[in-house]
């Protein structure tokens, strides 16, 4: 499938991440699009992927502390409310209605493919700048938009996850994170930030992400 258009950063390292295919066209992804992910993998996902956000959401608090322009704090600071007041009581949700109540969700024990994924993003924005937190944050954010994509109109119990991410609001997001990254590269190393030396080394960032993602599917087939 050809790259879907969330800008010219995202198109260079999706094509340079040696697991990108593994990562969006992984088993667990597949079982989804046909309906026959086990419901028990399905909310053990959920589970992990609940402590996954709480991380994921201190990563992009970060990247408001280390925006360096007004919009940049303005996207960093509007994904924070959107991950905490949106997306996570919506995992809350579901999992209530499956039975696991918030005390329990809130008792998950960190799987280590979880600690591994969130550790290292939330490290390279500690020893990085906003680059190096945009290209860790980038596979998770822009990887589910593809997936979304890609798997639109398949129907069956996990319908409205895929269509969450391939409805028109979330990919409208994946344009404004491609549009903000290529921003920040601009504003950071000039209009040829492709051809820095920093960019092969955001690339291997963008593509250390994706191996970590695809390690997270691993471990929601695995560990239910
Ligand atoms: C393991 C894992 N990877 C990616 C996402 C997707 N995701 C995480 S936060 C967010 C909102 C925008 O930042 C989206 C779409 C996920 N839920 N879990």
């Amino acid at each position: 499938m050809s790259a879907p258009e969330y800008g010219r950063a995202f198109t260079l390292w999706r094509k340079a991440a040696p697991e990108w295919d593994a990562y969006t066209r992984h088993e667990f992804v597949e079982a989804l699009r046909r309906g026959d992910l086990p419901r028990q993998d399905f909310l053990h996902y959920l589970r992990q992927d609940y402590v996954f956000l709480i991380h994921f959401a201190r990563a992009w608090a970060l990247a408001a502390a280390k925006a360096g322009t007004l919009a940049e704090m303005q996207a960093a600071s509007a994904t924070v409310q959107a991950l905490v007041h949106h997306e996570m009581p919506l995992h809350v949700q579901v999992c209530a209605r499956a039975g696991i109540d918030a005390p329990a969700l809130e008792a998950t024990v960190e799987a280590p493919a979880n600690l591994a994924y969130t550790r290292y993003v939330l490290e390279a924005g500690y020893s990085g700048d906003f680059l190096d937190l945009m290209a860790a944050l980038a596979p998770c954010v822009l990887g589910y938009g593809e997936i979304g994509t890609r798997l639109a109109g398949s129907g069956g119990p996990y319908s409205d996850w895929i269509e969450t991410y391939a409805g028109a609001e979330y990919q409208a997001l994946c344009h404004d994170v491609g549009g903000l990254i290529d921003g920040a590269l601009a504003y950071r190393l000039g209009p040829d930030w492709a051809g820095s030396p920093r960019f092969d080394h955001l690339a291997q960032r963008f593509a250390t992400a994706t191996r970590l993602e695809v390690g997270f599917w691993q471990m929601g087939l695995d560990g239910a």
